[in-house]
């Protein structure tokens, strides 16, 4: 099995390779292979594929090896990452080999299922507000037989309408990045006869503790970010071949160092002095954001001198309440109150260290910038063994209380910076920005491997409730 949980290459060659695929091929230089000058399609909303009429034998459009293939990323909004890992695969596949691939991100189940499945954002975000429902709901759900049976009932009763779904987009290739979108889709690829002819991979977004569902023995590859991840995998029944070791697909564009901490503070109108610290709580701002921000505002601000000491940056993604809460107080420090951010990459980098629930998104995206954590939170289940995951390797330190975690920031800015410093040095350590690029190149292999990958013949077929 290639267990090569590879330490980061250099940085460098992907700042060249994001940047030339952003702005043209103008350097001289060439990495890896890519087609720089050409830019991958890709659709996340708006449809493109308007010639599947519904009953009949979907005719590809374009024949042949050379055309360009349709890969289809399977995500929910379930929490921020997994849209942020498949947009990293879509960016990485871009960079990488041009308009060789059409890549598609879509929530396939919101799009063409009924309850529950459409409805699954809303139904987590209740599950992990009431936290011993998810717990609950996480651990009973386990055992394979529990959760192959919930899946198929499931599976049988909108059989019809996840294939129409996945014949709509005509993959070539299926990434599912979600650990309820195995079973269902391989089912309906068996069902259509084409199981053989359509690359189906797995990649991980969980980087410890994650549930039994995302590990499926008829994928083609199953990509797990840590060796913990992949002995588990091995352990419910993948074979080594299966299996692959790169780390947790990271946007491309945290792995560039373009801009100095210096001029990231100038853009975002931070203050370029005093050191900060970023808060947040995932795409959906949870976790105890305002008592911390609140706790912060306090213990940044040196009363004898009357001044502040560090300055905060809280970011409250889709939490509108939050965000509206946190700005109507007044602050003794210098404050900024951000909603959804789409260039996390820039925060990160003009900050000094960062508070967060244990998302695995959010912690590989830290680690990439050399920031040092402090972990204030996690989901039961799947985010559990995250906390070791940092505190075990020296990233960062575990803890509930608001007020201890104002005094952890507020040492590491004043008397403990040489803490802060060799915890950002063991980040770096355990980052892993190529880990992306190694995946998408791994599943071009696979597609390889695979021949010419048309004409996949997807026609809509009477019934796949017996195969199930
Ligand atoms: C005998 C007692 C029965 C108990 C009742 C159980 C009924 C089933 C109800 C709910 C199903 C629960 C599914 C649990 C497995 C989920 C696997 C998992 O790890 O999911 C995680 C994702 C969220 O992603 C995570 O987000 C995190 C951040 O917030 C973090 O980023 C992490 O890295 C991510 O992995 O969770 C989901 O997507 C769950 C969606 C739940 C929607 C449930 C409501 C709809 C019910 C059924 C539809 C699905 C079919 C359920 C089949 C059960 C098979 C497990
Ligand atoms: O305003 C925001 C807040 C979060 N994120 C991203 O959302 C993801 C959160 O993933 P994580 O696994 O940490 O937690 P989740 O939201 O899934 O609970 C990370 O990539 C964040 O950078 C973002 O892009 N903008």
């Amino acid at each position: 099995m290639a267990m090569n949980l590879e330490s980061p290459k250099k940085v460098a060659s992907i700042t060249e390779r994001v940047w030339q695929s952003v702005y043209g091929n103008s350097s001289s230089s060439s990495s890896g292979g890519g087609n720089h000058q050409r830019r991958c399609s890709y659709e996340s909303d708006n449809d493109e594929y308007e010639d599947y009429d519904g009953v009949g034998t979907v005719q590809l459009m374009q024949m042949g090896a050379e055309r360009t293939k349709n890969v289809l990323i399977l995500m929910s909004d379930t929490g921020g990452g997994h849209r942020a890992s498949a947009e990293a695969i879509r960016d990485a596949f871009s960079i990488e080999f041009g308009d060789e691939y059409r890549i598609i991100v879509k929530d396939v189940w919101k799009e063409y299922t009924g309850w529950p499945l459409n409805d699954m954002e809303r139904s987590y975000k209740f599950m992990v507000k009431h936290v011993q429902l998810w717990k609950v709901a996480f651990h009973s759900t386990s055992p394979r037989w529990i959760h192959s049976c919930y899946l198929a009932a499931i599976a049988a009763y909108y059989a019809k309408e996840v294939e129409a779904g996945l014949m709509k987009y005509k993959p070539d290739i299926i990434i599912s990045v979600h650990p309820l979108m195995q079973h269902i889709p391989l089912w309906v690829l068996k069902w259509q006869g084409v199981q053989k002819k359509v690359v189906f991979v797995t990649v991980i977004t969980d980087l410890s503790s994650c549930h039994p569902t995302w590990f499926h023995p008829g994928v083609n590859r199953c990509y797990c970010p840590s060796n913990d991840v992949a002995k588990r995998a091995l352990y419910d029944g993948l074979e080594e071949s299966q299996v692959r070791v790169f780390g947790l697909p990271i946007r491309p564009s945290f792995a560039r160092a373009v801009l100095s901490k210096d001029d990231l503070r100038k853009g975002l109108e931070m203050d370029p002095d005093l050191p900060a610290v970023l808060l947040m709580g995932g795409g959906e701002g949870m976790g105890p954001v305002k008592e911390t921000a609140k706790a912060l505002g306090e213990s940044l601000y040196d009363k004898d001198q009357e001044k502040p000491i560090g300055q905060l940056i809280v970011i409250c993604g889709r939490n509108k309440g939050l965000a509206s809460t946190l700005e109507s107080k007044e602050w003794k420090i210098p404050v900024k109150v951000r909603g959804f951010e789409t260039q996390m990459e820039k925060w990160m980098g003009a900050c000094d260290c960062i508070i967060t629930k244990a998302g695995p998104g959010t912690i590989a995206e830290a680690l990439i910038r050399g920031l040092p954590i402090i972990l204030n939170d996690y989901i039961p289940g799947q985010e559990k063994g995250n906390v070791p995951y940092v505190v075990d390797n020296g990233a960062g330190v575990f803890t509930r209380s608001s007020s201890e975690t104002a005094r952890i920031v507020a040492e590491w800015f004043s008397t403990k910076t040489d803490e802060l410093k060799r915890m950002s040095e063991n980040a770096l350590k355990l980052a892993q920005p190529e880990a992306v690029f190694d995946i998408v190149k791994d599943i071009h292999e696979l597609a390889l491997q695979r021949g010419p990958l048309a004409n996949v013949p997807y026609v809509l077929t009477s019934s796949f409730t017996s195969l199930i």
